[in-house]
């Protein structure tokens, strides 16, 4: 018998991100709950895959985060925004798989039993009989499939999605729909960032509005009101620039 992972509850406390001498993210806090779908949204550049970032330590961060599993801590599982691949990289879809979800050396072999994980995730996607393709002469829809497809392997208490749909054709958004709704039913958490405002209504328990500081944060019919959207959309980010330091001669 399968367990069925139980996610964690995600806690940003006044996280601030500042690179160079931009403040990119600026006293964030946040409350991912358990179990829950929670949406991110904003413009381009406000910073909501930085903040993510931050989660996967990626980034450095100011402020406090914290990620607090029921029991012993799972599997972090991420799919990036769109990766781009050279139509000449002799990389197929099953060697993107194997790579990504092996943790040892590739030069050890196989683990046991990673084929029939693999099998069953590019299944899951429906891409199984397109595991022999280069991944650089996929369509931008089908590399997002792969991209979901690693991210279930090993099985996920956590999922992090950077514009999950953002290529999928109506068949992959049928495909991302039902993997939203098993990982609800097994009570993963899920930290999605979305463009599609119509998908993050439907789809979300919770959204948040993102632009360097967070705006809003609540249930999306709340939400997602087309005033509270164009505040969101419009607002140039309050953001100064941090204060240069000066060297000090000696
Ligand atoms: N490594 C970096 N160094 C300097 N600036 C960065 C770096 N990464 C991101 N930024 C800047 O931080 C800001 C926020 O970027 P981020 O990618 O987090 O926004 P986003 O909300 O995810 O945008 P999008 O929706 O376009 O993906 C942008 O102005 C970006 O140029």
């Amino acid at each position: 018998m399968t367990h069925s992972p139980a996610g964690p509850e995600i806690r940003f406390e006044s996280v601030g991100l500042t690179l160079g001498r931009t403040e990119i993210l600026r006293d964030v806090s946040l409350r991912v709950l358990a179990g829950s779908v929670h949406a991110l949204v904003g413009p381009n550049g406000g910073g909501k895959s930085s903040l993510v970032k931050t989660l996967l330590g990626q980034m450095p961060h100011r402020g406090r985060l914290s990620i607090a599993w029921p029991a012993q801590p799972g599997t972090i599982g991420y799919v990036p925004q769109a990766l781009e691949f050279d139509r000449g990289l002799p990389m197929t879809v099953e060697d993107f798989m194997r790579a990504t979800t092996q943790r040892r050396p590739a030069f050890l072999g196989r683990a046991c039993g990673q084929m029939a994980s693999i099998d069953a995730a590019l299944e899951r996607v429906g891409m199984s009989d397109k595991r022999l393709r280069r991944m650089g002469a996929l369509s931008g829809g089908e590399r997002q499939r792969v991209l979901l497809a690693q991210s279930l392997i090993p099985r996920p208490g956590l999922l992090v999605l950077d514009e999950p749909m953002a290529a999928l054709d109506e068949a992959g958004i049928a495909v991302f729909e039902h993997l939203l709704a098993d990982w609800r039913r097994d009570g993963v958490t899920v930290l999605w960032i979305e463009h599609d405002i119509d998908a993050v209504a439907r789809l979300a328990d919770r959204v948040s509005g993102l632009n360097r500081s967070l705006l809003f944060d609540g249930a999306p019919l709340e939400m997602l009101a087309p005033e509270r959207l164009l505040a969101l959309f419009s607002a140039r980010p309050r953001i100064t620039p941090a204060p240069v330091r000066l060297g000090v001669a000696a």
